[in-house]
């Protein structure tokens, strides 16, 4: 349904790709101007990823105008950048559910639309996935097109890398879109960033003709004769040595991609050729053709819900401050003391408040890109040299370097600290980026020390804690979002190893938490002392070591004993009960353990708090979850 504020008649008759493409192509510019126009309007009341879409608005018209999708693939690498992609494919009445809970993904996504071929929101995938797409097709004999459209930022990751070498030798037909915006999250860093700039610098827009007659005679002999005869195509042309045709690629370009002129008939060209695979370069300017947007030093990668006339987002008043900013204050204050201390992310520095570290430490802070195994692995490597390195990475693109964290670190028990932002749910982004299995995949590690920060002032100290520990790799996790407000330390101190601690004395039920969920139990607490039942809460503070003698005493002493972290199944209940049961604690028969954890399915996007809420993860939950231990006759005298 179109905004009623709108006007974007042209827009309003389109429904599918089928309908573009039966316009004239003298009236895609007008296309390309109202689906900005709704693209800015949308995200003005959902908020989300703006820049990147507002960039590949006149490439999303064209690709789709061009191609014959869905029956052509098309892959958005990340997919944040596919709201104009959503508005143009049959999801334009929903556009405005963008990120809310039962509402359109922030991301594509298989389940949600044909047209979104492959899911995404980790980067540095749609070449991968494209190849395989291409080679299936080839097994089937099939003729349709697979086109992967990947950012600069993206094409730092090892994994672009490792799909190009492939496809630059299987000689499948592939088009990759390299979509050029000078920009990542933040500014790219790296070699690739440079040889881009130097590409576009050495060849933007030439448009002449002879460099063109003369590329245009090393592809292959379809193109030629198409090339000869498109004046268009002389213009934005250029090629030569590149580091793609190197790797295989047929490389095209750097042409303007705001300018469907131009577009068009090299996209069809692309599309013509018998060849591949086939990389075009394409220049854009991340949130283009809104103002706030292109002048914000972000260029409004994302945003709140926000004001289109000034482009103000309406920023909630905090609370307290937020975990990531105590996590870089604290790093600060113990690098300040100890100049082995650096800091790592990759190409996330205002998202893990290393952005604050590197302004106070620029020559001791690292962004090795969209990179997270080599991260990992640099990490290591600066530590074997004496230094402390605090890797700062999101939970969830932690995955990625599963390998690096065993191989690389834990085996060889170096010192690296990693900082897991984002842990446990996430909210409007969704499972892809819920932090919910890092106490899992950590934890089952041996060498490694595993802590989770109950509120802002634990993170103080486990940020000490771990600036102190050099005996091996150590980690802590804390959530999104703003702390609970309490009082904090003057400065961080070390926290025993595996020790966690006891916050109130109860006497029949325990609840064990690990967490920031601490503030839940303790609601939990009130509302089942209300009821006659004495309860204790514990903060375990370290799912590994685990705090042995607390738990086993909770165990003994208490009737109900449940656990309670963000994080899934295979974590800290486990481990746990694992200790319980190989310490005879089950044996006896009149201990009732439960566990909460987050449930085994990918919960779709919502606010964290209802999310929480469904899993049974609130103070009402955990109270459930007690009477639901103590039975239905126990619960029965309790209520009476
Ligand atoms: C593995 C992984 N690491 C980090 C991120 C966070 N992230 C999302 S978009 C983005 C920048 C992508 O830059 P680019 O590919 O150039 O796209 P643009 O936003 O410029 O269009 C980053 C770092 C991610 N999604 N996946
Ligand atoms: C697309 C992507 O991966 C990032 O932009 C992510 O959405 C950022 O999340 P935060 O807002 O939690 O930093
Ligand atoms: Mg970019």
């Amino acid at each position: 349904m179109a905004s009623k504020t709108l006007s974007t008649p042209l827009l309003d008759t389109l429904k599918t790709p089928d309908d573009l493409r039966q316009l004239p192509e003298s009236q895609l510019r007008q296309v390309a101007d109202e689906l900005r126009t709704e693209t800015i309007s949308a995200v003005s009341v959902t908020g989300g990823h703006l820049g990147a879409g507002l960039g590949v608005v006149e490439l999303t018209v064209a690709l789709h105008y061009v191609f014959d999708t869905p029956r052509d693939r098309l892959i958005w690498d990340v997919g944040h950048q596919a709201y104009p992609h959503k508005i143009l494919t049959g999801r334009r009445d929903r556009i405005r559910t963008l990120r809310q809970a039962d509402g359109l993904s922030g991301f594509t996504k298989r389940q949600e639309s044909e047209y979104d071929p492959f899911g995404a929101a980790h980067s540095s995938t749609s070449i991968s996935a494209g190849l395989g797409m291409a080679v299936a097709r080839d097994l089937e004999g099939g003729k349709n097109n697979v086109i992967a459209v990947i950012g600069d930022g993206a094409m730092s990751a090892g994994m672009a890398y490792e799909a190009m070498n492939n496809a630059g030798a299987m000689h499948s037909r592939l088009i990759v879109i390299l979509n050029d915006n000078d920009m990542s999250i933040a500014p790219p860093t790296g070699a690739m960033s440079s040889y881009l700039a130097r590409l576009v610098s050495g060849g933007a827009y030439r448009g002449l003709r002879e460099t063109a007659k003369q590329l245009a005679r090393k592809l292959p002999k379809f193109i030629y004769e198409k090339a000869q005869r498109a004046e268009e195509f002389a213009r934005g042309f250029w090629t030569g040595g590149t580091m793609f045709e190197e790797l295989g690629f047929y490389y095209v370009g750097p042409i303007d991609g705001h300018n469907l002129d131009h577009l068009l008939p090299i996209l069809k060209n692309v599309r013509d050729s018998e060849t591949g695979p086939i990389l075009v370069h394409v220049v854009t300017k991340k949130g283009k053709g809104y103002a706030p947007a292109e002048e914000a030093a972000d260029k409004y990668h994302g945003v709140v819900t926000f004001d289109v006339v000034t482009g103000a987002q309406t920023k909630a008043k905090a609370n307290a401050p937020a975990y990531t900013r105590v996590f870089g204050e604290s790093l600060i204050a113990e690098a300040r003391r100890d100049d082995k201390i650096v800091a790592v992310t990759a190409a996330m520095p205002t998202g893990t408040g290393v952005d604050l570290f590197g302004k106070e430490f620029p020559t001791r802070t690292f962004d090795v890109g969209i990179a997270e195994q080599h991260a990992v692995t640099f990490a290591a490597g600066m530590a074997t040299e004496g230094y402390k390195p605090f890797c700062a990475i999101y939970s969830t693109f932690l995955q990625r370097a599963y390998d690096q964290v065993v191989h690389d670190v834990a085996i060889q028990n170096l010192p690296v600290r990693f900082a897991l932002d984002r842990a446990g749910l996430v909210g409007a982004d969704g499972p892809t980026h819920a932090g919910s299995f890092d106490i899992a995949y950590l934890g089952c590690l041996p060498n490694m020390v595993v802590m989770a920060a109950a509120d802002e002032a634990e993170l103080v100290h486990m940020v000490a804690t771990a600036a102190a520990y050099d005996a091996g790799p150590i980690a802590f996790r804390y959530p999104r979002g703003e702390g609970v407000g309490v009082d904090m330390p003057e400065q961080g101190v070390p926290l025993a190893i595996g020790k966690g601690r006891v916050v109130k004395e109860g006497s029949r039920i325990a609840l064990l938490s690990l967490g920031t969920r601490l503030g839940e139990a303790l609601k939990a607490a009130e509302e089942l002392e209300a009821r006659g039942l004495s309860t204790t809460v514990a903060d375990a503070r370290f799912a590994k070591p685990l705090d042995e003698e607390l738990i086993l005493r909770l165990a003994r002493d208490h009737e109900v004993l449940i656990t309670i972290e963000e994080g899934s199944v295979g974590g800290f209940g486990s481990y746990v009960l694992q200790l319980l049961a190989d310490k005879g604690a089950l044996d006896r028969g009149t201990l009732k353990v439960r566990s909460t954890v987050l449930p085994d399915t990918y919960q779709d996007q919502d606010k964290p708090e209802r999310m929480y809420a469904k899993a049974g993860l609130d103070a009402a939950g955990i109270v459930t979850r007690v009477f639901e231990a103590l039975g239905k006759e126990e619960t029965r005298k309790v209520r009476a």
